[in-house]
């Protein structure tokens, strides 16, 4: 079996972070396990608050995962703080993980911060270039990129960017903002362009999570890049498709729903 690890923050609604990776890896056959850096009190509306994990118990969890269990390939999602970067750089280049997806989380889909402002230039210069790919939605693109993105060019210029100062490939999720859900890869030679259904509904939460947890699977189980992307832009529009409509603000996705799809209950 194949195995997985994350390192995020923890939702305690179940429907991003942590618990969304280990919902998508289980969907996908994969042993996952998870090392958490921040605790966020949140749900489908609002984020609370959020204690971040201390710098020592971050790396501490990285050394019982890898001393033990190595993972085939590490998500990495919110890190909130300077601190909590360090952290996971140093574990990183401790451990040395062959396969990294970063999803530079910034803010929750209601608009929540989850990373400090002053944190974005160790995100930057620190965290991106330990990665195999990078998955920021177009405000991340745009922080990172130091650009407006309002179309496809300027995502393929943005990606193009990223790339030219990290060497990783990055793909910049259009979702529900200006480019309605075409994402675009670029991995240093050329672009490759996903579109999917554009589903009309606010059952979003968790979707950039699910999404790059699932491109993660993939690339476990040894998928060429464009093949664990284009497999995991179906596996998240088939959960947004089914999601079952929980909370008041923006619902979390059906991570199981081709498992069950003909279970009565
Ligand atoms: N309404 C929708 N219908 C279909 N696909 C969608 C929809 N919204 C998002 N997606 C897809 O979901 C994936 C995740 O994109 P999204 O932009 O939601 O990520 P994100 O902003 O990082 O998410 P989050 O804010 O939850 O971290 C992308 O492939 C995107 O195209
Ligand atoms: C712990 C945690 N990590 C990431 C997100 C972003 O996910 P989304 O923007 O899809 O709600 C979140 N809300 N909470």
């Amino acid at each position: 079996m194949k195995k997985a690890l994350t390192i995020a923050g923890s939702d305690c609604t179940g429907g991003a972070g942590i618990q969304a990776d280990l919902k998508t890896f289980s969907a996908h056959g994969i042993f996952g396990m998870s090392v958490i850096t921040s605790v966020v009190a949140e749900n489908t509306a609002r984020v609370i608050s959020y204690e971040n994990i201390s710098s020592n118990v971050i790396k501490q969890q990285v050394d019982a995962v890898f001393e033990d269990i190595i993972p085939d390939v590490v998500k990495i999602g919110m890190l909130s703080s300077i601190e909590t970067m360090t952290a996971v750089k140093e574990s990183l280049q401790k451990w040395a993980p062959t396969l990294v997806v970063l999803d530079p989380v910034m803010f929750a889909k209601n608009g929540n911060s989850l990373m400090a402002s002053d944190a974005i230039d160790t995100l930057i210069s620190e965290i991106l270039p330990l990665s195999t790919l990078i998955t920021p939605n177009i405000s991340e693109a745009e922080k990172i990129a130091e650009m407006k993105i309002t179309n496809v060019n300027d995502m393929k210029c943005a990606a193009k960017k990223i790339y030219q100062f990290t060497e990783v490939p990055t793909i910049i999720k259009g979702g529900y903002r200006i480019i309605k859900v075409t994402d675009i890869l670029f991995d240093g030679n050329n672009f490759y362009e996903f579109s999917g259904e554009n589903i009309d509904t606010k059952n979003t939460h968790g979707t950039g999570c699910t999404f790059s947890s699932a491109i993660a699977s993939n690339l476990a189980v040894e998928k060429p890049l464009e093949d664990a992307v284009r497999d995991a832009k179906n596996y998240v529009t088939t959960a947004i498709k089914h999601a079952p409509s929980l909370g008041k603000g923006n619902g979390p996705t059906h991570h199981f729903y081709e498992l069950y799809k003909n279970r009565i209950f």
